[in-house]
C-alpha cells in the first residue's frame, strides 16, 4: 500500500485520542480521479492540528476497521470500479468495511455505495448496497453535456469571512442522481440541472456521505474539510484510535 503522511504542524495538543497515531483515511485507488481526492485532503491535513494519513487502498488487507478510519470511493466508472474490487478480492471487504466506518463516495464512488442503480449493465452491476437510496447513473447525460453549476450543501458554509456569499462549485460529469430515498437518509445538496429541474445530489445518511459531483476537481476544500470531520468525530465518540 502506498501512503502519503502530512506532518501535523506545531499545535497545541489536539482533544481526538489519536496518541500521536495518525488517523488513516483510505482511497480506494482502484480505478477513477483518486489521486486528486488524496491532493485535496491534504491541504485539508494541513490546518488541522491532527495527525492524519492518506494511504491508497487497493486490497482486502487494506480495509481493515481497525486501523483504517475512514475511506473515499472516487469517481470514475462504477462498473470498472466493481470490477476491479471483484476481481482483487476485496469486494465483501469493501462491502463490511462502509457498514461500520464513515465512507465518502463521490460520483461512481456515491453509485457503488448505493443499493440499486438504474441503467446499470445487463447481467447486473456488483454495488455495495450500503446507503439506502436509489440512483440514475448518467442521469445528466453523456460526458458532452457534463457541466457546473452553484452548490449549497447542508452543514457546509457557503459565506466567506468577509460576509461574501461563495456557493460551491459543482462539477458534474457524467454524473448519477438519487431517485429514492430511505428513511435515514438526508438530502443535503440538490441541483437545478440543465433542464431546469431540481435534482438530489448530495446525502448523509449516519457515517455515510455520498455526492454526485466531483470537490476534488475544484480548488475548494469544503466537502473534504467535512469528511474529514465526519471521520475525527466517528473516532472520538467509538474512542477507536488505536
Ligand atoms: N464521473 C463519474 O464518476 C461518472 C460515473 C459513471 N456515470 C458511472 O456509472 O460509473
Amino acid at each position: 500500500m502506498t501512503s502519503t503522511t502530512v506532518p501535523a504542524p506545531a499545535a497545541p495538543p489536539s482533544s481526538t485520542p489519536t496518541e500521536n497515531q495518525p488517523i488513516r483515511i483510505g482511497v480506494l485507488a482502484l480505478q477513477g480521479a483518486f489521486i486528486e481526492h488524496v491532493h485535496l485532503l491534504e491541504r485539508v491535513a494541513q490546518h488541522l492540528s491532527v495527525p492524519l494519513s492518506f494511504p491508497l487502498i487497493r486490497t482486502a488487507a487494506d480495509l481493515d476497521p481497525k486501523s483504517l478510519h475512514g475511506l473515499v470511493i472516487p469517481g470514475g466508472e462504477s462498473t470498472a470500479i466493481a470490477l476491479v474490487a471483484e476481481r482483487s478480492g476485496c469486494l465483501d471487504a469493501l462491502r463490511t468495511y462502509v457498514r461500520a466506518r464513515p465512507t465518502w463516495g463521490t460520483c461512481a464512488g456515491l453509485i457503488l455505495l448505493s443499493q440499486s442503480a438504474t441503467h446499470a449493465k445487463q447481467g447486473g452491476q456488483q454495488l455495495l448496497g450500503a446507503l439506502d437510496v436509489s440512483v440514475d447513473r448518467n442521469a445528466f447525460g453523456r460526458q458532452a453535456e457534463s457541466f457546473m453549476a452553484p452548490l449549497h450543501i447542508k452543514g457546509i458554509t457557503d459565506t466567506a469571512l468577509d460576509g461574501t456569499h461563495v456557493p460551491l462549485e459543482g462539477v458534474f460529469i457524467r454524473a448519477p442522481v438519487v431517485t429514492t430515498l430511505g428513511d435515514h437518509v438526508d438530502v443535503i445538496g440538490t441541483v437545478t440541472g440543465p433542464k431546469g429541474d431540481e435534482r438530489i445530489v448530495a446525502v448523509r445518511q449516519g457515517h455515510l456521505l455520498g455526492t454526485s459531483f466531483h470537490p476534488e476537481l475544484t480548488q475548494d476544500t469544503r466537502v473534504h474539510k467535512y469528511f474529514v470531520d465526519m471521520v475525527l468525530k466517528h473516532v472520538q465518540a467509538a474512542g477507536d484510535s488505536s
